[in-house]
């Protein structure tokens, strides 16, 4: 059977992130990086024998133009490759500017599946992402009073979801409220069937639990395309398989080869999480600070961060990291423009990865950060990953596909407990 389920990611660490969410529900799993090459690829040569194919794109901060024609041939590969329902992933903070990607990569979805109509959904609970009445909160608070704000790419300023949305989409933008999810599926679907005869092409849907998500799961399933965070893909393996659409058992969906080989741990994530983590790491373990502003001024930063980590490889992984506080990220970006910042840093930073898998047998990297983990995956040649078991929520230990194999595991910023990075290195395979 080919797989049930295509999924358009618009980063890579959000791709592991749905990934590891459908590995738990029993669905096999690949990460394919990109869209393969036309040609070979059609329903009979290279579709993976799994349930459910995630196409990673670097889409999120790209002009919107962009993101649209990438995430609608991944769309064409998923179809061609024989997938009858399909997912967009974004991030569970809704991580987007007015002038899209969400909006206009869902529309262009839509449009290609001949569809009318899908949900805006990125709850997230087991993360602390929450939404009531269009809200998203952050743990306790609305995610414009989170450290979201001060996001380097997509700083998030206003929680009505709905609003935010409705800026970056034609479409008219409705809501299913807390009390329809509370009442279960059909009042979800009869929400939504009102809500498509009000001409709404887009429902954000409140959510606050898992069981919730379960509830909307069922209620989507035969919707042509979801869209949200992982968390709503939380109900959709059971409710495919109450269909017959699922095959398989669910058993063995994260298994994974072990991977020998010398660690190391990246960071270009400047989320509060990962600043703690790097706190945490930097009690016991080396590290090096990479400085945008040096980097810009032409000198060899990368090439010193190199000899600093292979100076210590022998005794254990080092940490290489650019992340910074909102005041000092605020201060580079003013000298240095947003977009050249965090692109200075990242090419920084792919090539150092490269250099430590090409030349000092690293085998096994964390990398913090979505665009950060995009550019160090991109750099490396990836082309796809095995789905191993959960370091923390959010968080899968993954297996390339290539030759040779490297462990990897990409954290979304704000995921992961403080001891996120030696909790990854002892538990990844
Ligand atoms: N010190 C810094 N100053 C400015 N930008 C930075 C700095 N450190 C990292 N960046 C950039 O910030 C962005 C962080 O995004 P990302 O890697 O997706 O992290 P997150 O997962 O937290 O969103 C990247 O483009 C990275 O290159
Ligand atoms: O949904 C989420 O929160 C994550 O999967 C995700 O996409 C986070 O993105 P980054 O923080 O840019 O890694």
């Amino acid at each position: 059977m080919p797989p049930i389920l295509g999924c358009v990611a618009d980063d890579f660490t959000g791709a592991t992130d749905l990934a590891n969410m459908l590995v738990r529900g029993g669905l096999r799993t690949v990460q394919l990086i990109g869209v393969p090459p036309s040609g070979g690829t059609g329903p009979d040569a290279a579709v993976p024998d799994v349930d459910a194919v995630v196409v990673a794109l670097k889409s999120r901060t790209t002009p919107a133009a962009d993101a649209v024609r990438e995430s609608v041939a991944a769309l064409d590969w998923l179809k061609a490759a024989g997938c009858r329902r399909f997912f967009f992933k974004y991030c569970s903070t809704f991580d987007s500017t007015d002038d899209g990607n969400i909006g206009p990569v869902a529309d262009a979805l839509l449009d290609r599946l001949g569809a009318h109509f899908t949900i805006a959904c990125p709850a997230f609970p087991e993360t602390g992402r929450t939404i009531f009445k269009g809200h998203l909160f952050v743990g306790d608070v609305l995610l414009s009073d989170s450290s979201m704000r001060h996001h380097p790419l997509t700083p998030m300023t206003d929680s009505n979801l709905v609003a935010v949305l409705g800026r970056q989409t034609p479409r008219k933008v409705g809501l299913v409220q807390y009390r329809d999810v509370a009442a279960g599926a059909e009042a979800v679907l009869a929400r939504i069937d009102a809500l498509i005869e009000e001409g709404c092409g887009h429902a954000v849907v409140d959510a606050v639990s898992d069981e919730q998500l379960h509830v909307i799961g069922e209620a989507v399933a035969d919707l042509a395309l979801v869209t949200g965070g992982s968390g709503v893909a939380i109900g959709l393996p059971d409710a495919y398989r109450r269909r017959g659409l699922v095959g398989t058992s669910g058993e063995g969906a994260a298994t994974v080869p072990a991977i020998a080989g010398k660690a190391a741990v990246l960071a270009g994530s400047c989320s509060a999480a990962t600043l703690g983590q790097i706190a945490e790491w930097q009690k016991t373990r080396p590290s090096y600070n990479i400085d945008p502003l040096r980097l810009a001024d032409g000198e060899d930063v990368a090439a010193e961060a190199l000899a600093f980590v292979r100076e210590r490889l022998a005794d254990g992984p080092v940490l290489v990291y650019a992340s910074a506080p909102p005041e000092t990220v605020k201060a580079v970006q003013a000298r240095l423009g947003r977009a050249e910042a965090g692109e200075i840093v990242e090419r920084a930073m792919a090539r150092i990865a490269k250099a430590l898998v090409d030349q000092d047998g690293v085998r096994r990297l964390v990398v913090a950060g979505g665009e950060t983990s995009g550019a160090v995956v991109s750099a490396l040649g990836v082309t796809g990953l095995r789905i191993g078991a959960q370091i923390d929520p959010g968080v899968p230990g993954t297996v390339t596909l290539d030759d040779p194999a490297i462990a990897l595991a990409l954290k979304s910023g704000n995921f992961g407990g403080p001891d996120f990075f030696a909790k990854a290195l002892a538990q990844m395979p």
